[in-house]
């Protein structure tokens, strides 16, 4: 226990120091302002030489106005004491006082790894550490770790009992937070790892994958603005919620740039939440199925016209189906992109028209140009071409597959019986069910066998034109930040990013990895996962085969983390208790915290499972500060919902157990354990991720079937 007086004295000695912190961020708050003040009368002499200085100015004050304004909470949060006497302030944002003495040393920069890295068994030169939180501009609480006490000089005070503990016993708002301030040393060695290659971080749940892959994002911006900036990082979740959750870490860094998206919503367009069952995802998410689409993409479209009929110059012309079926493959070869070579399906109808006439002898037929030219003014024949080889969108072709006669065809001696019966069913109702996750991919696939369909160009944007519409005669600044605008605007189907962070990584089937391989040709990776909550049926080897495609040969640095930082070790134990059915020996990781409270476990009869469930949630509402999740099976969800209706607002969500991957809640009420647990595929994984999501509470309710 530390005395009231030293406590005090150390929290009055960071407040000085926090003091002149502020005091320099409103100075340079004020000159940034100034700045772009200065650099907008520069303009005004307007000779080249000023405007581009201008420019200049302009654009950097504004981005560092912004900067300053985004890092201001928590702008200081760690200090170094070090062997040689130097103190060093870590935080949010580098800051240097008029003399260039530094204030606080940027958490991202090489001399504040020691304040992650240090340890007692390697104190790297650290005496000790110190943890600071501060609310607005006041210090609240400081937390030392000695980390050398053989080297502390006799009046250094040590306060606090731990920053990480105190941190984690907090309770959860509704997105992640970010812990800059508490990041622990393996997970340090991942965010730092080279940017160039691959990452690959494993661990088991609540070990800070999904967080470490996040500060590791802020981590290579920094590093290398310009190359991850200008070419973008791409961070794809399992879900929306999940994404949801996340998507408050990156600005809480002061990033921004970063492009988030959920497996279901990574083709332009569409955003499907919907999932399948584990074994129609299967067989959705086999490589096997893109032999099944090509198939597809070469058929004739159903309900085009089956036959050319043609009446020229009193004679009648006739294509039969099979000679447009032998053009369309002709036109077709192997590797050609349907949507690409219509034109060359348009040419050979148009050869073969005119070799029947000459056949026929058609009276004062023309020369083939002056033929093919007469043919095309014409709209019936023009009617007949968009209808026979329309322009193809891949949402069209997928829609064929829910024709049982079609998909019979395209999938036969590819997929087994079973399998198409599956998948047909499946796809029974698309028309009304529209699209699930694992269709985005196929949708994706499609695109890539079908080729760009010819948009309409845009209209290009102006980059003369300021925000609000107003147009100026402007600079080279003006256009340098429009440009930058419109690399954040990245178009819809951008796919040359220049990192790719993929998180649950464990649950993206072989044809998800070829949609997101697509937009990381040229880039390096982060991926992050546990194979051991995988909700993954198919085939295992198919699944390393596409993901060591995607990921190519690049170098690869692998990190494994080993400490649970949000559930409860009381939590943990049921969860890891399920898991050891499957796996007896998995290594598993070790949850840091215990609140003395047991989970729950209920069990009811079937007709009492909704009050109960409703008692549970409300009951775990009091209990605790932050959010509830209700964690249900796939088919459940929306009963279960509709039970709870509005009940804790914002705080309470209903999330499948598919849904609940990756997210992070207070209290958790898992409804029908059992009912997870039967599937035979991947039952237990599910279930062990379900048990894994609450920080404080579980309470399992169970029907008596
Ligand atoms: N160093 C840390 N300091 C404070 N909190 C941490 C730290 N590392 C992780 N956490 C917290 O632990 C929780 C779990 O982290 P995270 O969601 O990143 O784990 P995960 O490995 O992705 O879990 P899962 O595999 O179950 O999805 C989060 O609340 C995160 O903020």
């Amino acid at each position: 226990m530390t005395d009231q007086t030293t406590l005090r004295r150390e929290i009055a000695s960071e407040q000085r120091h926090l003091d002149r912190v502020y005091a320099r961020l409103a100075e340079l708050r004020r000159s940034a302002v100034r700045a772009e003040r200065d650099g907008y009368r520069l303009a005004r002499v307007g000779n080249f030489g000023a405007l581009v200085e201008r420019d200049a100015m302009v654009f950097h004050a504004a981005q560092r106005r912004h900067t300053l304004d985004a890092e201001y909470e928590g702008l200081v949060f760690g200090r170094l004491d070090r062997h040689d006497g130097q103190v060093l302030h870590v935080g949010r944002l580098g800051i240097r006082d008029t003399d260039a003495a530094t204030l606080v040393v940027d958490w991202r920069a090489p001399a504040a790894a020691a304040f992650y890295q240090a340890t007692p068994a390697q104190p790297l030169g650290v005496v000790r550490r110190r943890t600071i939180q501060s609310r607005g501009e006041r210090v609240t609480r400081i937390e030392d770790d000695l980390l050398d006490p053989a080297a502390a000089p006799p009046d250094m005070a040590v306060v606090g009992d731990g920053a990480l503990l105190a941190t984690l016993s907090r309770a959860t708002g509704r997105g992640m937070r970010d812990i800059v301030a508490t990041i622990q040393r393996e997970q340090d060695e991942a965010i730092r790892s080279p940017g160039s290659g691959v990452t690959i971080v494993s661990g088991g749940p609540g070990t800070g994958k999904t967080a470490v892959a996040l500060h590791r994002a802020a981590y290579l911006l920094y590093s290398d603005r310009s190359r991850y900036a200008g070419g973008g990082i791409l961070v794809v979740g399992p879900s929306s919620v999940f994404v949801e959750y996340i998507a408050s870490v990156l600005p809480s860094l002061g990033e921004d740039t970063a492009t988030l998206h959920s497996l279901g919503s990574l083709f332009p367009g569409f955003t499907a939440t919907r999932t399948d069952p584990p074994e129609v995802a299967a067989v959705k998410g086999s490589l096997r199925m893109r032999r099944v689409l090509e198939r597809a993409t070469r058929d004739a479209v159903p309900d085009g016209p089956g036959e050319l009929r043609l009446l020229y110059r009193g004679q009648l012309l006739r294509l039969e189906r099979a000679e447009l079926d032998a053009i369309r493959d002709r036109a077709l070869p192997r590797g050609a992109r349907r949507n690409e070579v219509r034109r060359a399906g348009f040419d050979g109808v148009l050869a073969a028209l005119y070799a029947q006439a000459r056949r026929l002898a058609v009276p004062r037929l023309p020369e083939q140009r002056a033929f093919e030219d007469e043919l095309i003014d014409r709209a019936d024949f023009r009617d007949f071409l968009r209808a026979w080889w329309p322009r193809l969108h891949p949402r069209h072709v997928l829609g064929w597959l829910a024709r049982p006669d079609r998909l019979r065809r395209y999938a036969g001696g590819i997929l087994s019986g079973a399998e198409i019966r599956l998948v047909q069913q499946a796809y029974g109702r698309l028309a009304v069910d529209g699209l699930t996750v694992a269709d985005v991919a196929l949708l994706d696939e499609l695109d890539a066998l079908l080729g760009q369909p010819v948009r309409p160009a845009r209209p290009k944007r102006d980059p003369f034109r300021l925000a609000g519409g107003v147009r100026e005669l402007s600079t080279f600044a003006d256009r340098q930040r429009a440009a930058r605008e419109a690399a954040r605007q990245r178009p819809e189907d951008y796919r040359e990013y220049a990192h790719v962070v993929v998180d649950e990584s464990q649950d993206v089937s072989p044809m998800q990895w070829r949609m997101i391989g697509r937009r990381g040709r040229l880039a390096s990776w982060t991926v992050v996962g546990d194979p051991a909550q995988t909700a993954w049926t198919g085939d295992p080897e198919e699944l390393t085969r596409a993901r060591d495609q995607a990921l190519g040969r690049r170098r690869r640095h692998h990190f494994t983390l080993t400490t649970n930082y949000r559930n409860s070790a009381e939590i943990f134990a049921v969860a890891a208790a399920e898991i050891r059915r499957l796996y007896p020996d998995l290594p598993l990781p070790t949850a840091v915290r215990s609140t003395g409270i047991e989970p729950v476990r209920l069990t009811v009869g079937a007709d009492e499972l909704s009050t109960t469930v409703i008692a549970a949630a409300s009951a775990l509402l009091a209990e605790v500060e932050g959010t509830v999740g209700v964690v249900t099976p796939v088919p459940r969800r929306d009963e279960v919902a509709a039970w709870l209706g509005a009940l804790g607002g914002s705080r309470l969500q209903v999330v499948t157990s598919l849904e609940a991957k990756g997210m992070e809640y207070d209290g958790v009420v898992l409804v029908a354990p059992g009912e997870i647990r039967a599937d035979p595929g991947s039952g237990i994984r599910t279930l062990y991720v379900a048990l894994s999501r609450a920080t404080q509470r579980l309470t399992t309710v169970d029907p008596v079937t």
